[in-house]
């Protein structure tokens, strides 16, 4: 599993690098940023936070806009970003040119249906996949948190509650909470998995609490309260009462002005990368 390096920026005192190669669940090449923190050092073994962005998004948009790396640099976090969606002339794209399903929108899920099954497997991308080529090649150890925006703060829901005892901390940011019953999940649910609505429930946070909670994992959701996207898209409510039903700990935070941007989530970073440090670190 080679890293080809594409580019590397002190930020500081540690580096940012970016990397391509090629994906064998993906069938593709992939690009993914990679925040090593001053602590990095070739004997260390440091505790990684995966980053899993929103729609139209790529391993850039967290790197250059979240600010994360000052305090990860101070708490000693490995930060990975990896892309949104498998990519690449061989890879189909919406049929429209949307940029809500396709590349940049590959919901961080396992498609079965035709022609997307071929390549659209960004569940096991980032949960097996990029872990393994992470711990393959920096200094880390296998204490893993995740977070995430918008489809991928979603997305980091459904890794962790997929696999219990895979991550170590639980965060998100404006999570797409119940795709099953949004335009935007509709759309990717009926295209990636079919139009039988059991077959969903696998990949819907909400659902998935209901099965398979997982209690030791307590969950820090933000969420702008002027999020242009939160009545129709988002629904933090729907997760709010999934986590209620079962005794999911979650810590749902209304912020008031906050909107769907970057902006908003710079101005939280700080206390989701404190709630994964203190979790990463015990
Ligand atoms: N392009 C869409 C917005 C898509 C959007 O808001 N994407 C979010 C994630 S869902 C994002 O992070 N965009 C990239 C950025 O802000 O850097 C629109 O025009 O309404």
């Amino acid at each position: 599993m080679s890293l080809e390096l594409l580019s590397s920026q002190k930020s500081f005192g540690g580096w940012h690098n970016r990397y391509r190669h090629r994906s064998a669940t993906l069938q593709c090449d992939m690009v993914l940023a990679v925040y090593l923190p001053p602590q990095a050092e070739p004997d260390a073994k440091l505790p990684v936070l995966y980053w899993l962005s929103g729609l139209t998004c790529s391993d850039e948009n967290f790197m250059q806009k979240a600010g994360a790396q000052r305090l990860a640099a101070e708490l000693g976090l490995v930060l990975v970003a990896p892309d949104t969606s498998p990519r690449g002339p061989d890879v189909p794209g919406d049929p429209d040119g949307a940029w809500d399903f396709g590349h940049g929108a590959g919901f961080y899920l396992n498609a079965t249906e035709q022609p997307w099954a071929q390549h659209y497997h960004m569940h096991d991308y980032v949960v097996q996949e990029l872990p393994a080529l992470v711990e393959a090649n920096f200094p880390v150890n296998d204490k893993r948190g995740i977070s995430g925006h918008s489809m991928g703060g979603h997305g980091a829901l459904v890794c962790a509650l997929r696999n219990p005892g895979r991550y170590r901390s639980l965060s998100a940011f404006a999570p797409i909470a119940n795709p099953s019953s949004c335009p935007w999940g509709e759309k990717a649910f009926t295209r990636y998995l079919g139009a039988d609505r059991d077959a969903w429930r696998g990949w819907d946070a909400c659902a998935l609490l209901a099965e398979r909670p997982a209690r030791h994992l307590p969950i820090l959701v933000d969420q702008g309260d002027a999020d242009s996207f939160l009545d129709v898209q988002l629904k933090p409510a729907v997760l709010q009462a999934a986590a209620a039903a079962v005794g999911q700990p979650l810590t749902l935070r209304l912020q008031p002005g906050y909107d769907h941007s970057y902006w908003f989530v710079a101005s939280f970073i700080d206390d989701h990368l404190r709630h994964h440090a203190a979790a990463l670190h015990g």
